[in-house]
């Protein structure tokens, strides 16, 4: 069979053999296909001439069929690596295809000086300078020098409050601070909200709240009340519906329709989580009678200094609240029935409460725990009378316990961290009154997370691989992101590129994208760590100050 015309058609490259302009280049999909089309020729020739000339023409053909094959490949090859994502509204960075190199990149084998690439919003390769000799990367190389390529931070408890109280904080408040804080991926909790994410129904409105506002990716705890906990339909169409585990309180949580849990409702959760194989998550304090002898009685009369509020929240109550915990899952493990995983929300005693929880890890017991920086960062000694920005549940205990609790993360009795950020409106914190037994509790924090872990930790000399252990990867096996909380190929790339040596203060003049700024307790603070970018699926969404055009984070529903 002899052909006159060799067709290559590819469904995108419509003007194919005619230059292929950059738009129509990012329509090139992935799965480029070759086809070839061919016709076939009458075998009537005219002359033998005609038929000469015909025959040196297809053997050209042919033989210029294999190099024409090969630059089709290499231009599809060539633009879809090098060109801009479809919405690249979402990136400072215009190219989908691109390597970040660092001499200090943070992967599970330790750290490193090489380049990562991504590819698609994925990690494709790492490669070590070392085992590359002379090779040059591709495509884009973006040089991030002695700066730190790290895991983007997991953040499993942060309160954003939409809908209902987004003049509290929100969506997109929210995540731009995460975004310009280096956490790539946070889990928020069900109350604070309004209505609290108690339902499916309540989940559908947080997840349509979040809509376009979301910088970085963002998934939802569900709450365990006493309203849905018997209630095993409602709450398996809440863990259909995508929440990543549930959350309950021990002791009153403030917010009206989140009412508390006791051991029977906790109980009941275990099972129907183990079904699914996600967490619940505790706030663990029970409040305690005290007794009328004790000193906190004169103590009530000074509400404007930290320690008196201190006394109203002793570590008995963590402690009561982690013995009877241990005692549910305890009992779950004797009668042989699936116990689902329990995580302790940010723990303050590093005392009775932290060898309770010691001892039953040692036995087996399926728990985790996390502390939150500003227990880590402060003392309620150093806290200064009146400034309620300090003021959280439970309380920020002395420097004898800070210590301990320093010792107790370095040594893996604590699993995690978190930033609890629970900000609420300037009003409720009664800056005028200075009022600690009266004003909202709940630190601001979730912009500075990663500066303040850093900079609290050079005391205890901290590694890199630690953070990223405690900020990450583990926090993001709590949640269940198995995709997210590592440096590795075939991972999201979610990545925080950061200075560690960079000082600098949170004053007046420093961009804090929370809804309310000046409520963080660390406004005022001298922090070391500067983070310069942040990279969420390959999306470089915030950089040198500034914010990807659009809100590219998605939300984050279980399957
Ligand atoms: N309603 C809240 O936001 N509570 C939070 N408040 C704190 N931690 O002070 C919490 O997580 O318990
Ligand atoms: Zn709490
Ligand atoms: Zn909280």
């Amino acid at each position: 069979m002899e052909y006159d015309k060799i067709f290559i058609l590819h469904q995108n490259i419509v003007h194919f053999p005619h230059i292929i302009t950059s738009a129509d280049a990012t329509q090139v999909p992935f799965s480029f296909c070759l086809e070839l089309s061919v016709r076939s020729v009458a075998e009537d020739r005219l002359g033998l001439e005609k038929e000469r000339e015909k025959r040196g023409m297809d053997f050209l053909q042919w033989k210029a069929f294999p190099i024409l094959v090969l630059l089709a490949s290499f231009l599809v090859f060539y633009f879809r690596t090098s060109s801009k994502p479809s919405n690249s509204e979402c990136s400072l960075l215009p190219h989908d295809h691109f390597w970040i190199h660092s001499k200090r990149i943070v992967t599970l084998e330790g750290v490193i000086s090489g380049a990562v690439e991504i590819r698609g919003g994925n990690i494709g390769s790492i490669v070590k300078d070392k085992d590359q000799h002379d090779k040059v990367l591709k495509g884009h190389v973006v040089d991030y020098g002695e700066a730190v390529v790290m895991p983007g931070l997991v953040d499993v408890h942060a309160h954003l409050d939409e809908p209902g109280r987004a003049e509290w904080e929100g969506f997109y408040t929210g995540t731009r601070a995460a975004a310009a804080g280096g956490v790539t991926t946070l889990i928020d909790m069900p109350l604070n909200s309004f209505p609290s994410t108690v339902s499916e129904e309540t989940l559908r409105l947080k997840v349509e709240a979040a809509k376009d506002k979301l910088y970085v990716d963002v998934g939802f705890w569900g709450g365990l009340v006493p309203d849905n906990a018997f209630n095993k339909s409602a709450l398996e169409g809440l863990l259909k519906a995508g929440v990543l585990g549930l959350k309950s309180f021990m002791c009153p949580s403030g917010i009206n329709d989140f009412p508390m849990t006791n051991a029977s409702h906790i109980k009941e959760a275990l099972s129907t989580l183990a079904d699914y194989d996600r967490p619940l998550l505790v706030h663990s304090e029970i409040q305690l009678d005290f007794d009328s002898t004790s000193e906190l009685k004169d103590g009530l009369d000074d509400p404007w200094s930290y320690s008196t509020y201190l006394k109203t929240r002793p570590p008995s109550w963590e402690e009561a609240a982690i013995k009877e915990l241990l005692s549910i899952i305890q009992d779950k493990r004797t009668s042989g029935h699936q116990w689902a995983h329990l995580h302790i929300v940010h723990l303050s005693d590093a005392s009775a409460s932290l060898d309770l929880i010691k001892g039953a890890k040692s036995s087996g017991a399926r728990l985790s725990v996390e502390t939150c920086p500003h227990y880590l960062a402060f003392s309620a000694e150093n806290i200064p009378d009146r400034d309620t920005r300090f003021k959280c549940a439970p309380p920020i205990r002395d420097a004898a316990n800070n210590q301990k609790l320093w010792e107790a993360l370095m040594d893996g009795h604590i699993d995690m961290l978190s930033s609890d950020h629970s900000p609420s409106v300037p009003e409720l914190k009664l800056f005028d009154e200075g009022d600690f037994l009266r004003a909202w509790g709940g630190i601001s924090s979730l912009q500075f997370v990663l500066p303040v872990t850093w900079s609290s930790g050079q005391k205890y000399g901290i590694t890199l691989n630690q953070l990223a252990s405690w900020w990450c990867e583990r926090p993001a096996k709590l949640a269940g992101q198995e995709l997210k909380g590592t440096i590795m190929s075939g991972k999201h790339a979610d990545l925080v590129v950061w200075e560690p040596d960079a000082d600098f203060v949170i004053d007046e003049s420093y961009s804090i994208y929370h809804k309310h700024p000046h409520i963080s307790a660390y406004v005022g603070s001298k922090l070391s760590g500067k983070v310069l970018a942040t990279f969420v699926r390959g999306n470089l969404v915030y950089s040198d100050g500034k914010h990807a055009p659009t809100a590219c984070g998605v939300p984050i529903l279980a399957k």
